[in-house]
């Protein structure tokens, strides 16, 4: 082998042994190494398990019957068109099917006697534990699925009273109070929860406060399994390239070793060496344009806004050579290595996507929504406000539950640890399920004593965060 194809020889091994090292690398990547830290250190220091997001499974969702209607499950089965349903023993009348079953297409759901709800939702209910023909408030009732709840079990002799603050969430509310026959147990009323006053006290009190709603972690969770199968078809077919890759250098070398040395077939051999290179790197390109593309097309059918910028981040930049011109130029390996960088950037980019369909929630409404300093110091102070109003309105000897669908903990137990510290003296906090927790099999303990927490993974439901107290007698002076 003269010094010329040695030179060339070397070159091939050396592309070669950079490609394997970085093949594996992309194998290694995997979707935790692509989310931003400040997600995966939101989910660390509130207890979530992040590596649950490497393999999300469809969650299931929920129906509840009201309570006097009885059909059998084969027949709920036939109602909902599906085999799928399954009886949750510990909640009253509650069933789960499949994500994809419709339940608008069902029967007693037309008819008011079926409604959605989340099990976490049920639980705050079941916490709050209304008995028959009880006064309760629920200060933050829309859209009102936890206010229905409450009403099907006060029954007529009930009273149950809703507050918010949002009017078309009110009105929202009163078209499902009506469509379940609730409007003679439920009063609505438009009002700020933190000042709404009533001459009488409640016997129990749902503070189902506003929050960040990153509970809905379940959002996040299925717009990452969206992209987390992009990922895997781009490393699949970025995989198949690069086998084609290889065997072209292997065959080259074939070639190398066997054809006559004059000068002449050694350019073409370089030629072609390089071409096959250039070829592979823009097949992989195109590839990624292509499903970019295609990708950018499924979101833009249902999503309301993708701004320019994420539009720009998406487009893969492919690096035109112009081969005549070229022939003479080596690919370098920091050209390879350069255009695989701006690959995986692509990859990762799809994080600054707007939001991408109803549902779904993208890293960048994640940011805004729930990590903003700002607006998590707003919510706070109003979630203080809305308990202490709770508390206000609670008859002593009654029960008060605060809950939100948030995972964070300044929204939650900090919240509970203030609020005792604040009423000392008037208020005890207890445990949301008596401490049974065959009870309620789908929670985990919170930081603190006599706090649950619907983790998203664990009660394959929405997240939520669960704390009740009463309210104590006041100590009759001598
Ligand atoms: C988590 S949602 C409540 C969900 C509701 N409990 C249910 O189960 O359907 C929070 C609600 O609090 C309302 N809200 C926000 N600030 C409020 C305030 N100051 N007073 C009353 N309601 C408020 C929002 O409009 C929103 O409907």
């Amino acid at each position: 082998m003269n010094p010329t194809q040695q030179a060339s020889k070397n070159i091939l091994i050396q592309n070669k042994q950079i490609n394997q090292l970085e093949n594996k690398e992309q194998k290694n990547k995997n979707i935790l190494d692509l989310l931003p830290s400040a997600f995966t250190q939101f989910l660390k220091d509130n207890n979530i398990n992040l590596e649950y997001f490497q393999e999300i499974d469809n969650f299931p969702r929920y129906i509840r019957l009201k309570p006097n209607v009885n059909i059998s499950i084969e027949e709920l089965k036939k109602d909902l068109s599906t085999n799928d349903v399954q009886k949750i023993d510990y909640l009253c009348n509650f069933y789960a099917i499949p994500e994809n079953v419709k339940i608008v297409n069902s029967k007693y759901y037309n008819q008011g006697q079926l409604y959605g709800i989340d099990l976490s939702s049920a639980a705050v209910i079941k916490s709050l534990d209304p008995q028959k023909g009880e006064k309760i408030l629920d200060l933050c009732c829309c859209p009102g699925m936890k206010l229905c709840n409450i009403a099907d079990i006060i029954g007529a002799q009930g009273k149950a009273f809703g507050v918010d603050i949002n009017e078309t969430r009110l009105n929202t509310c009163r078209s499902i109070v009506k469509k379940y026959k609730l409007d003679h147990i439920i009063k609505l009323e438009l009002a700020d929860g933190t000042t709404y006053d009533k001459e009488s006290q409640f016997d129990r009190v749902l503070v189902d406060a506003e929050c960040t709603h990153d509970g809905s972690l379940k959002h996040l969770a299925k717009f990452i399994k969206n992209q987390k199968a992009v990922i895997d078809d781009m490393q699949n077919s970025a995989k198949e390239n690069t086998d084609s890759y290889e065997q072209n250098l292997d065959e080259q070398q074939n070639n190398l070793q066997n054809k006559s040395s004059n000068n002449k077939d050694e350019e073409n051999i370089k030629n072609s060496v390089y071409h096959n290179q250039v070829e592979s790197l823009n097949k992989y390109d195109n590839k990624q344009i292509e499903d970019n593309d295609s990708n950018q097309e499924e979101t833009n059918q249902s999503v309301d806004t993708l701004d320019s910028q994420a539009k720009e981040n998406q487009k893969v930049p492919q690096i035109h050579i112009d081969k005549k011109k070229s022939t003479d130029q080596k690919i370098s390996n920091r050209e390879l290595k350069r255009r695989k960088k701006q690959m995986e950037k692509n990859n990762s980019n799809i994080y600054t996507q707007k939001k991408v369909k109803k549902n779904e929630w993208s890293m960048e409404d994640f940011q805004e929504r729930v990590l903003d300093p700002i607006k998590l110091q707003n919510i706070v102070d109003l979630q203080k406000k809305l308990l202490t109003n709770g508390f206000k309105l609670c008859k002593e000897g009654g029960y008060i539950v605060y809950s939100t669908c948030s995972f964070a903990r300044n929204q939650n137990e900090d919240v509970v640890e203030w609020f005792l510290n604040e009423f000392k003296d008037q208020v005890e906090s207890i445990h949301p399920f008596n401490n049974d927790v065959s009870n309620m099999p789908a929670c985990k303990p919170g930081f603190i004593q006599n706090t649950v927490r619907f983790d998203l993974f664990v009660s394959k439901s929405g997240g939520m965060f669960v704390s009740k107290f009463i309210k104590k007698q006041k100590q009759i002076e001598n």
